[in-house]
């Protein structure tokens, strides 16, 4: 266990208002967690304390391993971020890279790097005013990463994407993840679900769930298998001799990984084959699990 970061009993108070209440938490070194919950919930308030621009009410955040000026540690991606548009994308990346600490000799190296990594290597000398919005979106995950920090911070790094924007950025943050910490808020969660080691769930600004991924997984409706047939009789029928809890919803049938182990599934199925078109595992879709967690009383 080797925490980059440790969060207790944060609170940011607004006039007779809790819009974040107590939190507590700890990042891993080299693990991506999603901060998770509905609109309103507290999640850019969280991460603005945590990136320093808003001061906590009450509670404590230490970055383990920051020296004086956390920016060095720390990159961080405003869910609205903001641009001159007079300026050029490297002169802006310059700009970050200063503020982040660099040294002027590394400077140009590490944006055009960075540019080149986040897919803008050909747009250094175009003004920012003409950037369309998924540029604008890569602009701002590169000024976050351009001096490699330990702790990447995101706010919606991919809402304002198209799914395959999403998916670029996605691959990016999955590479990023192999040696950077990452933190990032999300509502799309079909993307979280593929690079979340753990998850943050904020309701009315209170942590009401947190865990490792599988964890909550397993909690919310663990995992299982699920058998696909040609037609719906196909299904009903394996679903009728299984000797273990077998669901038939349609063309599919589910089956509690508890109840039976995939050699043992696979065996059945091969006396029972008739209709099977695809085996698989499956858990429960963090969409499902999120419905779950913000209904929970
Ligand atoms: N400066 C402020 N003064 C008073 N209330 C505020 C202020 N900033 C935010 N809030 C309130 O704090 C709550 C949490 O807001 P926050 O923006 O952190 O939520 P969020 O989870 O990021 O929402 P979204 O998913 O819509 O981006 C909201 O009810 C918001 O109205």
């Amino acid at each position: 266990m080797n925490p980059v970061l440790e969060v207790s009993g944060l609170t940011k108070q607004y006039d007779g208002f809790r819009a974040v209440d107590g939190l507590t938490f700890a990042l891993e070194e080299h693990t991506a967690t999603a901060l998770i919950g509905p609109n309103g919930s507290g999640k850019t308030t969280t991460l603005s304390m945590l990136a320093g621009l808003l001061r906590q009410s009450s509670g404590t955040i230490r970055f383990n391993g920051a020296g004086n000026d956390p920016r060095s540690t720390i990159g961080f991606l405003p869910q609205y971020p903001n641009f001159f548009p007079w300026m050029t994308a490297m002169e802006y990346m310059e700009l970050a890279a200063g503020l982040s600490g660099l040294g002027s000799r590394e400077v140009r190296t590490a944006c055009e790097k960075t540019l080149g990594f986040v897919g803008l290597g050909s747009a250094g000398k175009k003004r920012l005013g003409g950037f369309s919005g998924g540029m604008k979106q890569r602009l701002g995950l590169a000024q976050a990463i351009v001096h490699r920090p330990a702790l990447l911070l995101l706010d919606e790094p991919v809402s304002a994407l198209d799914p395959a924007g999403r998916r670029e950025v996605m691959e990016m943050l999955k590479e990023l993840g192999e040696s950077t910490t990452i933190l990032y808020s999300t509502h799309i969660l079909n993307d979280a679900e593929e690079m979340t080691d753990q998850l943050l769930f904020l309701r009315n600004g209170q942590m009401i769930e947190q865990g490792p991924l599988h964890e909550v997984r397993k909690k919310y409706g663990g995992s299982g298998y699920r058998v696909l047939f040609a037609d719906r009789k196909a299904a009903e029928r394996f679903a009728g001799a299984a000797p273990w809890d077998a669901n038939a919803d349609g063309q599919a049938v589910t089956i509690s990984g508890e109840s039976v182990s995939m050699e043992e599934l696979l065996r059945f199925a091969a006396e029972h084959s008739q209709g099977i078109t695809d085996i698989g595992r499956a858990s429960i879709r963090l969409e499902d699990i999120f419905m779950k967690v913000v209904e929970k009383p």
